[in-house]
């Protein structure tokens, strides 16, 4: 299967999951990884399943490298409803506003008519899990559920 890692963050904590996660992944899938501030929400593919992590800055917000991609998605009004995608939250429980960067972005891209693969997952910097020991099995599990989606299609 094609994959499609994308991270959006502010400070890099997203970018080295996603690298685990690419690692984890390549021996058994053509993986592709990009900081969703490089990605046009047009240029998504229908052939590819997105993994998405994202965190939550400021108050409750989009980290920088996600904000234009979604101003971009809310400007243009891409039609996403040939993508499928799931997504994995960092954040921190500290903050009132925890993991609501993820759930904004998981939101956004529903509202434009992609698919969500499975429920949202996050983690809590203020936890006692490893950020990876979380995010492995999460995209094990949703890879497992969109290999079955896309051989039906
Ligand atoms: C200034 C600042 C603001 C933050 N705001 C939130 C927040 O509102 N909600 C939340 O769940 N986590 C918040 N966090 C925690 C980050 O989401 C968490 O540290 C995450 O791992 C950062 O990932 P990144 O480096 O990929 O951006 C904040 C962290 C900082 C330093």
């Amino acid at each position: 299967m094609k994959i499609q890692l994308l991270y959006g963050t502010e400070t890099g904590n997203a970018e080295m999951l996603c690298e685990d996660i690419e690692t984890h992944l390549a021996d058994d899938h053509e993986v592709a990884l990009a900081n969703l501030n490089d990605i046009d929400p047009a240029d998504l593919d229908a052939d590819t399943f997105h993994l998405v992590v994202c965190s939550t800055y400021g108050d409750g917000d989009l980290p920088a490298s996600a904000q234009p991609f979604a101003d971009t998605l809310e400007t243009a009004g891409t039609d996403l409803s040939a993508i499928r995608f799931a997504i994995f939250g960092l954040g921190d429980s500290s903050y009132e506003t925890y993991n609501q960067g993820s759930e904004k972005l998981a939101a956004l891209l529903v509202k434009h008519g992609a698919k969500q693969v499975g429920d949202r997952a996050i983690h809590d910097a203020m936890g006692s899990d490893m950020a990876e020991d979380l995010a492995l099995p999460w995209a094990d599990d949703r890879i497992a559920q969109a290999a079955d989606l896309f051989a039906e299609t």
